[in-house]
């Protein structure tokens, strides 16, 4: 389990509260208004901003003092934090040891990781010569060698067309599924969310509130959604 607990933060004149957990294995994805607080969320999560109050807990482990680095966590950004110079090969192997002195294992770890989000072939290239839906599945590999319990994405998908998000939400779900991770995904997509949640977790003013299961918050959304989604009342 991922516990937030009674967590407040203050950045500035902002201002965010969060007491929920979220159990080990679910898909959730993080909604809400823009500024409303979904990317400090997954910051507070992965060490970024430190709260005042309260504690990030993961299976019983307190992690507010663990650096970013060392926590059990990976993140996904729309960037997809590739290094240009480096080819697809180095990118993913980044996931298992940042100094890429790769053992004949790790070599083979990466070589599968492109495998499974259909890179294979592909390992001498530089991102640039790739299409943005290639440097995500990067990403994605790069996930998969980190096998991190937990996986926050912030927007990932942001940049591509409809039919590629499509493709690499149901990417990311299968790579979460091979690593039984717990992910936290940002999105102001709900197709997306559709595509990807199991659950939401609704961000406004102020507060994040505890996990809903996606099919109850749909049938029942709280009044901000209502005005945020455009929804007819
Ligand atoms: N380092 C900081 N100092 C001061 N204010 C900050 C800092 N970081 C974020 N904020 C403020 O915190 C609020 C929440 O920002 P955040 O990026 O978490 O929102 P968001 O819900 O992810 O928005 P969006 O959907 O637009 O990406 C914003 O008002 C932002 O300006």
């Amino acid at each position: 389990m991922l516990e937030f607990r009674d967590i407040k933060v203050q950045l500035g004149s902002f201002r965010l509260a969060a007491d929920f957990s979220v159990e080990s294995g679910a898909k959730l994805a993080v909604v809400g208004p823009s500024g409303a607080g979904k990317s400090t969320l997954l910051a507070i999560a992965g060490g970024f901003v430190e709260p005042y109050q309260g504690s990030v807990v993961w299976r019983d482990q307190l992690l507010d003092h663990l650096a970013p680095g060392a926590r059990p966590i990976s993140f996904l950004f729309q960037d997809n934090n590739l290094f240009p110079h480096m080819d697809i090969a180095r990118n993913v192997g980044l996931g298992i040891r940042p100094d890429l002195r790769l053992t004949r294992s790790d070599k083979d770890r990466v070589a599968e990781a492109l495998i499974a989000v259909g890179l294979d072939g592909l390992s001498d290239r530089k991102p640039a010569s790739l299409s943005g839906g290639q440097r995500a599945r990067v990403a994605l590999a790069r996930i998969l060698v980190q096998a991190a319990p937990v996986v926050l994405l912030d927007e990932p998908f942001g940049a591509l067309g409809p039919a590629m998000r499509t493709e690499m939400i149901a990417l990311s779900r299968e790579v979460g599924a091979r690593l039984g991770a717990t992910m936290l995904m940002v999105s102001h997509n709900l197709e997306d969310v559709a595509g990807f949640a199991d659950g939401v977790i609704w961000v406004e003013d102020g507060v994040c509130h505890a996990p809903r299961a996606l099919d109850a918050f749909l049938a029942d959304p709280p009044e901000g959604f209502v005005r945020y989604a455009g929804l007819p009342r």
